[in-house]
């Protein structure tokens, strides 16, 4: 990026790397009859580190706020959603599309899995099958979450091709490179021209029941300097905690208590207003 950036690359002839490009062709429009207000992605610079379920924690969070939601699973390598809202039934086919299947507190799911015959079908890899999930009939829905593909490379940039997405969500895990994922997702940002809403740190310690102490398992976290370098907010940090891998097994996550993404709840309804 050159010192007289304006952010604006369409009256800018210089070829920087950092040079917005124009996927809006390839996005595809929402049903007609569909109304969904706001689309926040949530990425990640790898897999495992728990984007599947802050994408799942997050809209539970706003459900119980009482937000209409909507989650899209487009994480192909390894489509959990379904699964932690104990979802097996398949999407319904009707004349205005297919219907997003509901959970049991109301939140609409969509996911490639429940588009096919059998889960264990393989995936092939396309943009259009993930802009399909979101053609389909949503009704009324104020924040739909996407689950998207981990890493910061070709697939999950196919994803921001494919759908058009309000904000993006980094989740982050103290042992990772926590930089680099930061400065290649706010890159990956840039080119979309989508606004970073914050990170979250997954598995930032853990609070023994028997001292009530927190235990940094992966060592001190790097995020705040981080976040004060790139100035992005901090929307929450999660502890490791053992009940949550059995809620997301048992289909129960609408179940988990903790009160963790609240403040990430604040920073979205009041950023998420203003774009
Ligand atoms: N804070 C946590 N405490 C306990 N278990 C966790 C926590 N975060 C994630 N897990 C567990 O770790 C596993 C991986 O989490 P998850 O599927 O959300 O990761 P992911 O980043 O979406 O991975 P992928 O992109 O590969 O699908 C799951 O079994 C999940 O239940």
């Amino acid at each position: 990026m050159g010192d007289n950036c304006t952010e604006n690359c369409s009256t800018c002839v210089s070829e920087c790397d950092e040079r917005k490009k124009d996927y809006s062709d390839f996005r595809e429009n929402p049903h007609p009859m569909s109304n969904i207000k706001k689309v926040i992605g949530i990425v990640s610079g790898k897999g495992g580190v728990g984007k599947s379920l802050v994408t799942s924690m997050m809209a539970v969070t706003m459900q119980r706020r009482g937000y209409n939601v909507g989650i899209i699973d487009a994480d192909i390598t390894g489509p959990s959603i379904p699964k932690s809202f104990g979802i097996r039934e398949k999407a319904q086919a009707t004349e205005y599309g297919y219907l997003p299947v509901k959970s049991k507190s109301g939140i609409g799911i969509m996911s490639i899995n429940l588009l096919l015959d059998n889960d264990t079908d393989p995936v092939v890899w396309r943009g259009p099958i993930i802009a399909n999930t979101v053609k389909q009939f949503w009704k009324d829905v104020d924040y739909m979450f996407i689950d998207m593909p981990p890493g910061t490379g070709d697939v999950p940039l196919t994803v921001f091709q494919s759908i058009k997405i309000d904000g993006i969500i980094i989740v982050t895990s103290p042992q990772e490179l926590v930089s680099m994922i930061v400065s290649k997702a706010l890159k990956m940002a840039r080119m979309m021209d989508v606004p970073i809403l914050g990170i979250v740190e997954n598995m930032s310690y853990f609070k023994c029941s028997t001292c009530d102490e927190e235990h940094k398992i992966f060592g001190e976290s790097k995020l705040e300097d981080i976040a004060n370098e790139y100035n992005i907010d901090i929307l929450a940090k999660i502890p490791l905690n053992p009940g949550l891998s059995p809620v997301c097994d048992k289909g129960l996550i609408e179940i988990f208590k903790g009160d963790w993404l609240e403040n990430a709840a604040d920073i979205l309804n009041r950023k998420v207003d203003s774009i």
